[in-house]
């Protein structure tokens, strides 16, 4: 018998500007779905709180000083390579501008065109347009 796999907390930030738009990032070649286009973030580490994950990659990937952000929508998805839990933030309020500091893309987008998406992320494109962590009617 296999035992349960405890998932992978891992912090994910969504920075969006005033005028609505959202960064993102594309995964670097030699991580699992290099390519895939993702929310930035990253595994939480032992003793860490989610935020300070998030603050810390955001720092490390981005260079960006995420000042404030508010706990939103919590997915997990079991891929392949781990069985994740993700924990998506929304900040309006960094300090910085992105740079490419993993040699990684990015880019800001309005309605994302950027393609494809990690699977667990796709949801969470129209739970941003509804502002609402689910797709299913009230
Ligand atoms: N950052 C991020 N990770 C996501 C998203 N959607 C999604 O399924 N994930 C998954 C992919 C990975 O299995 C996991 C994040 O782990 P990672 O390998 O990128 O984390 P890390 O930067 O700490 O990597 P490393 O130190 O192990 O190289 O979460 C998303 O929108 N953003």
């Amino acid at each position: 018998m296999t035992a349960p796999v405890k998932p992978i907390d891992v912090a994910v930030g969504i920075l969006m500007k005033p005028n609505g738009d959202v960064l993102l990032g594309q995964r670097p070649p030699g991580k699992p779905y290099a390519g895939y286009w993702e929310f930035p973030g990253g595994k939480v580490d032992p003793g860490e709180t989610v935020l300070e994950a998030l603050k810390r990659e955001f720092m490390e990937e981005l260079g960006i000083e995420v000042l404030s952000a508010d706990e939103w929508c919590g997915v997990e998805h079991v891929y392949e390579h781990a069985h994740v839990r993700l924990h998506f933030f929304i900040s309006r309020d960094w300090r910085g501008e992105p740079q490419s500091l993993e040699g990684q893309a990015f880019a800001w987008q309005g309605e994302v065109g950027v393609e494809p998406l990690l699977p667990a992320t796709i949801p969470l494109l129209q739970w941003i347009s509804r502002d609402a962590c689910s797709t299913v009617d009230a």
